[in-house]
């Protein structure tokens, strides 16, 4: 896709200059970790649609100046109009300068206007200038932590303590994002001292931690919090990143999937939430038993920091064929405005909780102590209640490293589902499992019934398997394959399947198989059974 985009490099060379419309700042900051340039973030109209851009001038050498040094120049696309440009000021103070149009990406046909991955980011796209404007929008554009916690329990059975956490930390996330666009709003137009002095206030970045057994909705949490935002959402797999140097996933990559996610809008990128899963698999403890390579699960995690911090990370654009060119041109993300929420099971971290608070100080003491050893059920509440007061020290004893979690101010533990949770999270979520199965055989006009007692038996099947919800859909395919290998075949008036019953039989027990989902031929034949069961 992008080879196309600057296929038709130097196509038009109009000399407009650049207006600065409403903000430009100057910082300096490391390129790969290494090179030191500085960077002007500006904010022009796109000669072609007049549409305010944000852009990021720096002075490191492009390849498509033939390596020049010493010039301020950008590359960049209006999210608007998708034309891509180049930038070169001949003028720094004021910011003047030149546009080369490089060309422009076909919206549909290449599914770049599919949707637009930016909600968010409508509001900076209207800034006009008006300050009362910016804060009006902001109120009415960015959902309350309460709206966002309505649309989480839409989706997400239990969890409440962690989803009301996340609601608070993206509304605030967000919020901060649009502070700054505020501040700069407010500095034009010489507000008044107050004001000016809050300008001064910066607001700290706040990624997540979330640690939870697994299929307890870790990235559920993360993947609908996307959703309500509408921002692109990337999940990556800590335990496929290598430290610098190392073949293999580099932390870069997590930053190009996010960039195809929002359909190479920089902006959007920017704006974006990345998940990154399993961060309990590079802790110092995990090092010898599960990255099974000459990888430190530390060196993973130092090669993360700067980037959920804040920093300006080069990402190569594509060659043809999509692949990534190192010593080619690329698009610069700064990652001070991308939303990191990790996760991880964190085996047993309950036991170092525990350890720190010396049992008997939390308030449980010895009875508690007996049944987290006898009784399973107890313990896993326990663990839940120890998992609820987890601190920075814990997580440090456990493997991850000072820096690294000194960049997750917020931890939120999450419990391990019940089974009335997970009877709910067969039925009641908007795409709940169930749901979904019913819709597939409706597809061939067939009627698919759970009873009461088979869903029951479903959750505790899936809590003796320990795999909380993520175990349910494994139990469902395999009562329901029978049935959905012979329905496709039956579309004769006199074999045609009526409707197929999950009921207690179906399941078997516990720890034995049932004998698989009853296929009804006979119309009535489902009636019947309903009414005999109310009966
Ligand atoms: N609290 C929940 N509410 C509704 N569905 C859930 C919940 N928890 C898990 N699920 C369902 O279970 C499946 C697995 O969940 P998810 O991937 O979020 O688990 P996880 O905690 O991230 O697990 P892991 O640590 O193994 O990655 C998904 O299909 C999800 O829809």
């Amino acid at each position: 896709m992008l080879s196309s985009l600057f296929r038709l490099t130097s196509l038009r060379s109009r000399k407009t200059p650049v207006g600065i419309t409403s903000s430009w700042s100057i910082f300096r900051q490391k390129w790969n970790g290494t090179e030191e340039y500085d960077h002007i973030r500006a904010e022009v109209n796109c000669p072609r649609c007049s549409n305010q851009m944000p852009v990021l001038f720096s002075n490191r050498p492009l390849s498509i100046t033939a390596r020049e040094p010493g010039l301020f120049q950008a590359l960049n696309l209006c999210r608007n109009c998708k034309t891509a440009f180049y930038f070169r000021p001949f003028k720094l103070v004021p910011l003047q300068g030149s546009f080369v149009e490089l060309g422009r990406i076909k919206g549909d046909a290449e599914g770049i206007s599919r949707k637009d991955p930016g909600g968010i980011r409508k509001l900076n796209d209207d800034c006009d200038g008006d300050k009362d404007d910016v804060s009006g929008r902001l109120e009415r554009e960015l959902p309350t932590p309460k709206e966002i916690y309505g649309r989480l329990d839409e989706f997400v059975i239990g969890q409440q303590k962690a989803k009301k956490v996340l609601s608070v930390a993206v509304y605030n996330h967000y919020k901060r994002i649009y502070h700054s666009s505020e501040k700069n709003e407010a500095s034009e137009l010489g507000d008044n001292d107050e004001h000016v002095a809050n300008d001064f206030v910066e607001l700290d970045k706040s990624n997540v931690l979330l640690i939870g057994p697994t299929g307890s909705g870790k990235t559920l949490l993360a993947k609908t919090l996307a959703r309500i935002v509408n921002v692109p959402f990337v999940i990556a797999d800590a335990t496929s990143l290598t430290q610098a140097g190392y073949v293999g996933e580099d932390v870069e990559s997590i930053l190009y999937k996010l960039l195809v996610e929002a359909k190479f809008d920089v902006e959007a990128a920017q704006h974006g939430i990345v998940y990154i899963d399993e961060v309990d698999k590079i802790t110092k403890k995990a090092e010898s038993s599960n990255m099974g390579r000459d990888v430190s699960g530390e060196g993973v995690q130092q090669a993360l920091l700067k980037m959920l911090e804040g920093t300006i990370v080069n990402i190569p654009m594509p060659d043809k064929g999509a692949r990534r060119n190192p010593h080619g041109d690329s698009f610069q993300i700064d990652t001070k405005d991308i939303l990191f929420i990790c996760g991880g099971a964190f085996n047993d971290l309950e036991k170092t909780i525990s350890e720190r608070r010396q049992d008997s100080s939390i308030g449980f003491g010895a009875p508690v102590r007996e049944n987290m050893r006898t009784s399973p059920l107890i313990t896993a509440a326990v663990a839940s209640s120890l998992l609820e007061s987890v601190e920075s020290d814990d997580l440090i004893a456990y493997g991850l490293i000072p820096e690294f979690i000194g960049r997750f101010p917020i931890l939120v533990g999450l419990s391990a589902l019940d089974e009335d949770q997970l009877v709910e999270v067969l039925m009641k979520p908007k795409n709940a499992l169930g749901k979904q199965y019913k819709k597939m055989f409706n597809m061939n006009g067939v009627k698919l019934y759970f009873t009461e007692t088979a869903l029951r038996l479903i959750s505790k099947k899936a809590m003796a398997k320990n795999t909380g919800a993520r175990g349910l859909r494994a139990i469902l395919e395999s009562i329901l394959t029978e049935a959905m290998f012979e329905i496709p075949n039956t579309k004769m008036e006199s074999h045609r399947v009526n409707a197929v019953l999950v009921d207690e039989e179906a399941l078997g027990s516990v720890d034995e198989r049932g004998c698989g989902a009853k296929i009804l031929y006979a119309e009535d034949e489902m009636d019947r059974f309903l009414a005999k069961e109310k009966h």
